[in-house]
């Protein structure tokens, strides 16, 4: 269970959040930030000011019947990349979205190139900013993110699997008859297409998976790992974007991080002997990701891993070769 939330009043009125990319997800960001509120003063950034202008006064509305509407008075405002450096968490959806039918990782020329100039547009860093990647590919991004910034590394993560494993969780609690909260269970490897479900090591309150299906019931993994890897698609081809599902979930990233709540959450971040970023289980805290927790999967889903693995050295090799 997550530990109770520090008074949000106390904590609120020292840090500083900024949202690199004022779009579609930036937004939602933003307006998780304001409902729940975890910092004095949420700051958008994007080179389009108008809109950043814009969707800064827009937000600004949902500030100040902040009894009636939830929240905690949050202070929204504009700002530069040079004042993001200067923030507790920098939140970088900041990118080019798939359009239908394209992959996450067929952004990465575009998005490598934002990632870049807006790192050295922020430079320098504040020692103890958190750099928080949401934008696509997101392992292959947090893995330049960790390189161009210079930051210690677990200061620097990415949203992941937490999506995917939110969504598995959503599937999994509507086939069982329970609540998603009482769904323990990860999506582990890639933000994308090589991205694995941890069966071996899912639980129900506690009690395995296989001991709590309904009479007369079998699941069908692998139906619900692609519903689950699928769902983005399916939303993306229908509304053109996916904002909520993230806007929430990276509120409560940044919530884990400001507070120093010690969850335990399907992070990207750097995998040493895998020589990439990706999502395993790790304790969130101030400092970032300040542990990985190794899960005890089966052979079948250690080599799943692997491939997940193999597979995001090759774009982060293409990456490479960028200009
Ligand atoms: N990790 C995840 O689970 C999810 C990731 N995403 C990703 O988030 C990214 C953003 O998606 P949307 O908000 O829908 O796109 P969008 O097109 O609505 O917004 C992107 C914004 O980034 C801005 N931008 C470009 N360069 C910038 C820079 N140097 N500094 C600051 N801002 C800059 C653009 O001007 C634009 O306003 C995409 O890469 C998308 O794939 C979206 C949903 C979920
Ligand atoms: C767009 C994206 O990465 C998602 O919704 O999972």
């Amino acid at each position: 269970m997550d530990p109770p939330a520090m008074d949000p009043n106390v904590l609120s009125s020292r840090s500083r959040i900024a949202i690199l990319g004022a779009g579609s997800v930036g937004s939602s960001i933003a307006l998780c930030l304001i409902l729940n509120p975890v910092a004095s003063e949420v700051i958008l950034v994007d080179p389009k000011v108008e809109l950043r202008d814009a969707q800064v006064k827009d937000l600004g509305d949902a500030t100040t019947y902040h009894g009636a509407v939830g929240g905690g008075g949050v202070k929204i405002r504009s700002g530069t990349h040079k004042d993001a450096g200067q923030c507790d968490v920098i939140v970088i959806s900041a990118g080019a979205k798939q359009r239908h039918g394209e992959s996450r990782t067929d952004l990465l020329g575009r998005n490598l190139h934002i990632l870049r100039s807006a790192i050295n547009d922020m430079k320098p860093f504040r020692e103890d900013a958190v750099i928080l990647i949401v934008a696509n590919p997101v392992d292959v991004l947090t893995y330049f993110a960790r390189k161009f910034s210079g930051l210690p590394e677990g200061q620097v993560l990415g949203s992941g699997t937490f999506l995917d494993s939110a969504r598995l969780r959503g599937i999994l609690a509507e086939k069982l008859d329970v609540d998603a909260g009482s769904v323990d269970g990860y999506v582990l490897g890639e933000h994308g297409e090589t991205q694995m479900v941890a069966w071996s090591c899912v639980t129900i309150g506690a009690v395995p998976l296989e001991q709590c299906l309904l009479p007369n019931t079998v699941l069908d993994r692998k139906a619900i790992a692609k519903e689950t890897r699928e769902k983005a698609g399916k939303i993306i081809q229908a509304k053109g974007a996916t904002a909520y599902g993230i806007g929430a979930l990276t509120g409560s990233i940044c919530k884990s991080i400001l507070f120093d709540q010690r969850n335990v959450r399907p992070i990207s971040h750097w995998i040493e002997e895998m020589e990439c970023c990706l999502s395993l289980p790790v304790v969130l805290g101030r400092k970032g990701v300040l542990r990985t927790l190794r899960m005890p999967l089966n052979e079948e889903e250690q080599a799943s891993l692997a491939e997940s693995a193999s597979a995001l050295r090759g774009f982060i090799s293409d990456a490479e070769k960028i200009p």
